[in-house]
């Protein structure tokens, strides 16, 4: 419905912002930069209300914790429906495209792989799982001054869902949605199992090893066989499966394998398994970004 003109709202009015630069889209919505004085959000105009609504949803649910953009508001624009939140800097897929060795040192990544799974834990803490876990879902804040320091957070959750009530009772999404066919599900969920939360950590997973310089996305051309056994074994023989230069995270990697769905996600072991991967470097100091020769340096 309407998808023609989604990509084409900038210079319009929407509750006294302007749109002012589309900055992305995707299936069935657009991201566009919106400006009201010296206020700039982020405002994402989609066709889906339902995703919408849980995309608003998460996000209020997560505004504390500060691992997600800050939600502004949510409402309706014609036939789109729309959420306006904090306006994020760049995502991770982004700056791994722009980083001319298209991978970054491993004091940098350990500290992406932790920041990444403390995101997790809030979400998975307030029983909402993910479930598109990816590189390009994960944005740098703006760059704090002096220092340019940034945090990572997490983005879009329209696919996301409250996966229990409050007394562990398993919930349906009664959207339905078809997770074995994702190229990037994990290994449990490729073979058509409902998605956990230790799912969107095994998918993490996928992610920190993209951004550490494995060609991920040339590994989901791979026939579905291959891709497969290659899924199972990441998580069954990681000191086997890892790429050389990436075998340092081993530690951790062994730990995601263990994980199983009956049993909470120990998101603080996880932490710790990622320090284990580099113990001279701590893994919980900050992010900064600065640019060099017009590229991206995260360190
Ligand atoms: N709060 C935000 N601040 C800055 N950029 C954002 C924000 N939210 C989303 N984006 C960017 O907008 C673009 C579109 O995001 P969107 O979530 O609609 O789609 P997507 O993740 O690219 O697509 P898909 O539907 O395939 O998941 C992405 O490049 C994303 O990084």
């Amino acid at each position: 419905m309407c998808y023609d003109t989604l990509l084409t709202l900038d210079g319009t009015h929407i509750r006294g912002y302007l749109l002012t630069r589309l900055i992305g889209h995707g299936s069935f919505g657009a991201v566009y930069e919106a400006k009201c004085n010296s206020d700039t959000i982020a405002m994402k105009v989609s066709t889906e209300e339902e995703d919408l609504l849980v995309e608003a949803s998460a996000l209020q649910q997560l505004y504390y914790n500060d691992v997600s953009p800050k939600y502004h508001f949510n409402g309706k624009y014609g036939p789109y429906h729309i959420v306006g939140m904090e306006l994020l800097g760049f995502d991770l897929e982004w700056i791994r495209e722009n980083t001319p060795s298209k991978s970054c040192q491993r004091s940098t990544l350990i500290r992406i792989a932790y920041q990444m799974v403390h995101c997790l834990q809030a979400l998975h803490e307030k029983r909402l799982i993910h479930r598109d876990v990816k590189l390009s879902n994960f944005a740098l804040s703006q760059p704090k001054t002096p220092g340019n320091q940034v945090s990572v957070k997490i983005l879009d959750f329209g696919m996301s869902h409250e996966y229990c009530d409050a007394d562990g009772n398993l919930k349906e999404d009664p959207r339905g949605f078809v997770f074995k066919k994702m190229r990037y599900s994990s290994y449990d969920v490729s073979l058509g199992l409902d998605p956990a939360p230790k799912d969107d950590v095994i998918m993490a997973g996928y992610a920190i090893l993209y951004a550490g310089g494995f060609d991920f996305h040339e590994k989901l051309k791979s026939p579905d066989n291959e891709l497969m056994n290659w899924k199972r074994e990441l998580i069954r023989a990681p000191g086997e499966t890892l790429p050389l230069m990436l075998k340092f995270l081993e530690p951790f990697f062994e730990e995601v394998g263990e994980l199983i769905d009956i049993l909470p996600v120990n998101h603080d072991l996880l932490k710790q398994r990622i320090q284990d991967s580099l113990p001279e470097m701590d893994a919980r100091s900050a992010l900064t970004l600065t640019e060099e020769d017009g590229h991206p340096v995260l360190t």
